[in-house]
């Protein structure tokens, strides 16, 4: 939809009208269409004006309508007619301007920006390129580097920004309808052409191929395997080549490729899975608008270790006042260093001064006592937190919030301890916390809506991306995670090494392997919760340990590692070697091929070649299988809620969708069939048996991931 309006005698108000972001649906185009053509022809209208309704101009084509069959005018044409007419058309540009409603406003002759607005293609973050002329308009407006570096990343650009790039003409602190207005009825009579894009050649680099050439290899390396981001910088290339007509040639071609893809469906999936979490839903059916969540203002944090002094930071630079809370003064010490080297370190990086007032250190309890909330970042020990939890209750006010960071302890068990069970939900942060998007707020038993309305809410504002769990061993990444784990040590006995199946998981899409980022995030962590529950104890063979724990296949060579002291870069060894402690740079080390060559001998393993597809099969679909599991629980509410936490807890590449996304698409009969293949090899793994759901929807036809609510009873996706 699009209304039109005459303002000022002579000028035709042409406002875009489909909340929340005016996207470009087909009722829109064809709307658009309708109003340029009657401005063109109404010899009353001198200037035309384009707008979006709310202070919105546009989110860009309407990204619902890509699944289903295209209808309506086709953008190309209809922007092309635009720029085309005899008429000076002006864009007032308010909110966002992304996408095709970039593309749009470049059509036009002129845009005028208010200062609040953001502009940017992001349509590579979908697995597309700018197909209705972004490709080869920006790059005329705005020179080759600067827009292969927006169309590449996708990013958005602030007003001011625009303007100094030269993509906006115009920036007003007033509003921009306003002086749109006042522009338009200035150029009235203007010559056209020299605004037209398409007329115009592409602003002279020198080295064009060159500049290319280094964009495709950054691209490559940056987005693995990735198509969007190579096709994104053939389209401009062709810009930089071509005539303007080839180049809108090329442009179409590679869409066509990329619109087909499964890495845009993924990707699409992606976008609409991530505002899905955000509309959570309980078991009892309380949910995100019909909570009312609590105000936080202040906030405690207990323990400032490195997740604790991530979340202080993440607090703080939302605005909130924090008390961090240590148990003896050199680790408070520690801890205020650290917090205030990194605020100090962030308000540099954005030119403000750091918002050090907020911050109490201390000692003391009895400062928590007109605190909002608690996030409880000790120790991962269950009687260490009970204790905590207990003190907690005697200085807090009867109705402060009590969170735990906990990465997998049972909140129920936790809750019980205190005078407030229904004011007790888990907050599980992932490390580094300041900079980690993701959150799982765990529900427990008697959990209140309101409690874990708050949590959402107060996550939301600190610029996480959240995620409700219900209360399981591990929640929902940390369970499944282990067994993704445990598959990739197996695979290490069974005849690969850390750098194979690292580099499988890195070609798959993953930044880094799951032994690097072991390393990083250090080995001794993991060894720990294993001593602590019970799997590793002076029981166990030191010379030549069990594997067969726990009524179960059990690979003792992590803990081996460990006994070795190497517990990743922080000691400079782990599953790969480091020029020194603390240094980031994985190599290949020949004391760890030895090491397997010995256990496997040990143990009289004869070792096999292991193929990168087996390493992506047992990795991938165990995750999926446990995900299925999860689902039957009711752990998670959708299959996007565990495909969120995926994506923006654990690394799992975004072109893939997430674990879930990935079986759908990979199709749920071959991913039964494979586990049921390497169960039968490795029986001794029970996670390896297909679930009970998994069987269910394939024996009902395999339904895609969108379709399995109808499948599924207890399921609360918004698919
Ligand atoms: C030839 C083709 C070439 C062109 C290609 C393109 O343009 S590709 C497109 C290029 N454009 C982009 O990639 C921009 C994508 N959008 C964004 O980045 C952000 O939504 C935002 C910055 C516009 C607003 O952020 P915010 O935090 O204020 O709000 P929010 O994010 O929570 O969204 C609110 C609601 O709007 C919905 N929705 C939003 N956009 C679209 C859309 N284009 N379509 C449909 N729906 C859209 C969103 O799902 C949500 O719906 P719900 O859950 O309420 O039912």
């Amino acid at each position: 939809m699009a209304r039109y309006t005459r303002v000022k005698g002579s000028i035709a108000l042409i406002t875009l009208t489909n909340p929340p972001v005016n996207a470009l649906s087909a009722a829109v185009r064809r709307g658009i269409v309708e109003s340029v053509s009657r401005a063109l022809k109404d010899e009353q209208v001198k200037a035309v004006v384009f707008c979006g309704e709310n202070e919105k101009f546009c989110g860009g084509a309407d990204i619902k309508e890509f699944s289903g069959s295209v209808s309506g005018p086709p953008l190309v044409p209809m922007i092309h007619s635009m720029e085309a007419g005899e008429k000076p058309m002006v864009a007032a540009i308010e909110g966002v301007a992304l996408g095709g409603g970039l593309e749009l406003a470049l059509g036009c002759h002129y845009r005028v920006a208010n200062t609040k607005a953001r502009l940017g293609l992001p349509e590579v973050t979908l697995g597309l390129l700018p197909a209705a002329g972004g490709t080869q308009r920006l790059p005329r407006l705005i020179g080759i580097p600067a827009a292969l570096e927006l169309i590449t990343t996708g990013r958005h650009v602030s007003a001011q920004e625009a303007l100094q790039l030269g993509m906006v003409d115009q920036v007003t602190e007033g509003n921009a309808v306003q002086a749109a207005m006042e522009l338009a009825l200035s150029v009235i009579g203007h010559p056209l052409n020299p605004c037209r894009l398409s007329l115009r050649a592409p602003v002279w680099a020198p080295d064009v191929d060159g500049v290319c050439d280094a964009a495709l290899a950054q691209v490559k390396q940056r987005s693995r395997g990735v198509m969007a981001p190579v096709a994104c910088v053939q389209a401009v290339r062709a810009a930089a080549m071509l005539p303007y007509g080839k180049g809108m040639e090329r442009e179409r071609q590679l869409m066509d490729t990329l619109f087909r893809s499964g890495q845009a469906q993924a990707m699409q999936y992606a976008f609409f899975a991530q505002r899905n979490a955000g509309k959570w839903i309980l078991p009892n059916r309380a949910q995100w608008n019909n909570t009312k969540a609590r105000e936080v203002q202040r906030a405690g944090v207990i323990g400032l270790g490195t997740m604790g002094q991530g979340i202080a930071v993440s607090l703080v630079k939302a605005g909130i006042s924090v008390v961090a809370i240590e148990t003896d003064t050199k680790q408070l010490e520690w801890g205020k260093k650290a917090v205030t080297a990194m605020l100090q370190r962030d308000a540099q990086r954005r030119g403000v001064s750091p918002p050090l007032h907020l911050l109490t250190f201390t000692l003391s309890f009895h400062q928590l006592r007109d605190v909002d909330l608690v996030i409880e970042a000790v120790f991962e020990d269950m009687n260490l937190k009970k204790r905590v939890f207990s003190d907690l209750c005697k200085v807090l006010r009867v109705n402060a919030l009590i969170c735990t960071n906990t990465s997998g302890l049972n909140v129920d068990e936790l809750a019980a301890v205190t005078d407030r069970q229904p004011l007790v939900v888990g907050m599980h942060f992932f490390a580094p916390a300041h900079v980690m998007k993701l959150l799982e707020v765990v529900y427990g038993s008697r959990s209140s809506p309101e409690a874990v309305a708050t949590a959402m809410a107060l996550g939301k504002r600190i610029g996480k991306v959240c995620v409700t769990v219900g209360n399981c061993s591990g929640f929902v990444g940390n369970r499944m995670l282990k067994l993704y784990l445990d598959q990739s040590v197996y695979l290490l006995e069974e005849g690969a090494t850390p750098e194979q199946v690292d580099q499988a998981l890195e070609e798959f899409g993953f930044a880094m392997g799951i032994f690097k980022v072991g390393d990083l995030s250090g080995l001794d962590v993991g060894w720990r919760v294993r001593k602590a529950s019970g799997l590793i104890g002076p029981d166990v063979d030191p010379v030549k340990p069990s594997r067969w724990r726990l009524g179960r296949r059990y690979c003792p060579l992590p803990d081996m590692l460990c006994q070795q002291g190497r517990f990743g870069q922080k000691t400079g060894r782990g599953w790969y070697l480091y020029d020194s402690p603390g240094s980031k740079e994985a190599k290949s080390d020949p004391e760890i091929q030895n090491f397997l060559e010995d256990y496997r001998r040990k143990y009289g393993i004869i070792p096999r070649r292991i193929t990168s597809q087996e390493v992506i099969e047992r990795c991938a679909f165990i995750l999926a299988n446990e995900g299925f599991r999860i689902l039957e629980d009711g752990i998670a509410a959708g299959p996007e809620h565990i495909d969120v936490i995926y994506l923006f807890g654990y690394g799992w590449p975004r072109h893939r969708g997430g674990p879930m996304f990935y079986a759908s698409q990979v199709g749920l009969s071959v991913v039964l069939e494979k586990l049921e293949h390497y169960h039968r090899v490795h029986p001794d793994v029970p996670s390896l048996e297909p679930s009970r759901l998994l069987r269910r929807l394939v024996a009902e036809g395999s339904p895609p991931i969108q379709q399995w609510k109808s499948h599924i009873k207890n399921l609360r996706s918004h698919l």
